[in-house]
């Protein structure tokens, strides 16, 4: 398992609930009391273990200079692609932090592009409360780096752990200044897509004052330009986040992601901050499925539910909670917007409307649900870790509601059929289902010019064709289904008719992610009910079978249609049958 590996204790932080002292009374119990004492007391000594030192290039820690400026002294952390080191630049003597892909990723093509895209991205930003970039170059075995300002300070997950949930005062003052940084970074076409505490690193300077500092766009998606080639994954797509931030456009896997996904990740971040719970956490949301679930589907609790002990603010919770609508329309639409909110509140203490909260509900998670033989379940890597999760979903949605309604259960079958949900393997730092990084921007930002250091960058492959992409732009699929005689094909919960087997042309399904449910009926037949995938076109067969007559010997009954046409009609059609999916895909 190439898995990430920074922090031995941020698995305990997860399950032991944030920054609180530990304690003999239950998780629930502690909600309510800000606490200094730290639970990692002595973590900040170095994230990094000996498992991340081993894995670490023999190479580079052998030499001395790295592009003959840069020395090398101590890793200080990784992720499943890269290494971040603390280097001094000899020549001015100063501290850095330099990103090292990771060697056995250095021949990998889309893993090395979406290296220099987070270089790109974060290079064309250039904005106080963003990490800087200053430089970049390549190993002697190749292997791309960039230069960084060196943050000597803890990232927010670091200092709920040690502090417990931090007072609105001092959360709005940072929640603005990372406002800034993304506002920033969403003005020249950067959206980071994996916002998390960790990702946002407060440093002290020499005034005293504190400065929050946005890293690790290496999930970042640049809204105007590549789309990485190799990610371009036909059949399951790609989306990148963490689960317990992940936007729910991105948890329901779709296609279309803007800025608007980090305003609802930094409102689960002032959440978070200010409660020192996530939204979707315990043992409701025993595994991944559970938490995207919710983050898809269902309203986030209330402060009160959640931590009746502590006194927020209701226009703190307001604002909030519209971070946290689940339709991107529905929340502040612009970082700016905000800003303008947390401003309106702390200055002259305007509070947003109370938001009624736009959550469908979530379905309901019935059958069981398997993982690949390697997978971890929730506890086995770091809290907040994005991570690579391939497919294999055993699960019974609850009722399947129709489509175009609400929803239906995400994580459908049909692995055939592309996306869905997802799960398991942990492999290279990337959680990845749904279809985010295959589209490419309708709106595309203009061109803006950018810093040098980003210029200088190696520019990433082209787009993909267009063809490639074109599936996805259809607003509905063609669905045939050939049975061995004519019947029905109705939808299973409300009897509409959408047409008859056998017909050529099929008839026609709103695409979706969401199941149809339908059913084959004809006089004289046993009903078949299934359901679908309306993702892509669909070509099916289905033997229906003859009614058993009461007392009759079993046996094939005659089809009156076949009898009127010739036997012919009542064969099923050749090729093209696959029963598997015209199958409940969750059944038996
Ligand atoms: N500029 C920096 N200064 C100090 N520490 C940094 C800096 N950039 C990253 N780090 C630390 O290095 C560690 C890994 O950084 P980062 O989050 O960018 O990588 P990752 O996302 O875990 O790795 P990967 O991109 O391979 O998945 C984290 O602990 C982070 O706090």
């Amino acid at each position: 398992m190439n898995t990430i590996m920074v922090e031995g204790d941020a698995e305990q932080g997860k399950d032991t609930l944030l920054g609180y002292a530990p304690s003999a009374e239950p998780e629930d119990e502690r909600v309510g009391e800000y606490s200094e004492t730290s639970i990692f007391e002595g973590r900040d000594e170095s994230p990094v273990s000996d498992e991340v030192l081993a894995m670490t290039s023999e190479s580079i820690r052998q030499r001395p200079l790295l592009a003959g400026r840069y020395r090398l002294q101590r890793p200080l952390g990784a992720g499943g692609m890269s290494i971040v080191y603390v280097a001094e630049h000899v020549r001015i003597r100063k501290l850095v932090a330099i990103k090292v892909l990771r060697d056995e990723h250095v021949d990998d093509p889309v893993r090395t592009q979406r290296f220099l895209r987070e270089a790109r991205a974060t290079a064309e930003i250039g904005h106080p409360n963003v990490v800087e970039i200053s430089d970049f170059g390549e190993t002697e075995e190749g292997a791309p780096f960039f230069v960084m300002e060196h943050l000597d300070g803890d990232d927010l997950a670091h200092l709920l752990h040690r502090q417990g949930p931090i007072p609105w005062e001092r959360l709005s003052r940072w929640l603005l200044q990372l406002c800034a940084g993304l506002s920033a970074a969403h003005e020249v076409g950067v959206v980071h897509r994996d916002l998390k505490p960790d990702n946002c690193v407060r440093v002290i300077r020499e005034d005293g004052t504190e400065r929050l500092k946005i890293i690790d766009f290496g999930v970042a998606k640049l809204t105007r330009d590549e789309l990485v080639e190799g990610e371009r994954l036909t059949q399951t797509g790609v989306v990148v986040g963490t689960p317990e931030y992940i936007s729910p456009e991105q948890a329901r896997g779709e296609a279309e992601l803007d800025h608007r996904v980090d305003v609802y990740a930094l409102g689960v971040i002032a959440f978070e901050m200010l409660t020192g719970k996530l939204p979707f956490e315990g043992p409701k949301y025993p595994s991944y499925v559970e938490v995207l679930t919710a983050h898809g589907y269902e309203a986030a609790p209330t402060f009160a539910e959640l931590a009746p002990k502590l006194e927020i603010p209701e226009g703190v919770e307001a604002i909030v909670r519209k971070c946290l609508q689940k339709q991107a329309d529905n929340r502040y639409q612009s970082m700016a917007e905000l800003a303008a909110a947390i401003e309106a509140l702390c200055g002259e203490g305007v509070a947003p409307a109370a938001v009624v909260d736009d959550a469908e509900g979530a379905p309901h998670i019935d059958g069981p649900m398997r993982f690949a033989a390697s997978a971890p379940g929730r506890g086995d890597s770091p809290r907040g870790e994005a991570r690579e999760l391939v497919a294999a979903v055993e699960a019974r949605p609850a009722p399947i509601r129709r489509r175009g309604n609400q929803l239906a259960w995400i994580g459908t079958a049909a692995l055939s059929f592309g996306v869905i949900m997802l799960l398991a393997g942990l492999s290279a730092g990337w959680f990845m289902y749904g279809r985010g990084l295959i589209e490419p921007d309708p709106d595309p930002a203009p061109p803006i010019e950018a810093p040098a250091v980003a210029a200088a960058l190696p520019e990433p492959e082209p787009e993909p064709e267009p063809e490639a992409l074109a599936p996805a732009a259809a607003e509905t699929i063609r669905v045939r289904i050939d049975s061995n005689v004519e019947a029905r094909i109705v939808d299973a919960l409300d009897g509409a008719l959408y047409g008859l087997t056998n017909d050529p042309e099929g008839f026609t399904l709103e695409r979706s992610l969401e199941p149809v449910r339908l059913r084959l009926s004809a006089a004289g037949y046993e009903e078949f009910e299934f359901q679908i995938v309306p993702s892509g076109d669909r070509s099916f067969s289905q033997k229906l079978e003859p009614k058993k007559k009461r007392g009759a010997k079993a046996g094939p009954a005659k089809d009156p249609k076949a009898d009127a046409e010739g036997s012919a009609a009542a064969e099923p059609k050749p090729g093209k049958i696959d029963t598997s999916e015209i199958k409940d895909p969750f059944g038996p």
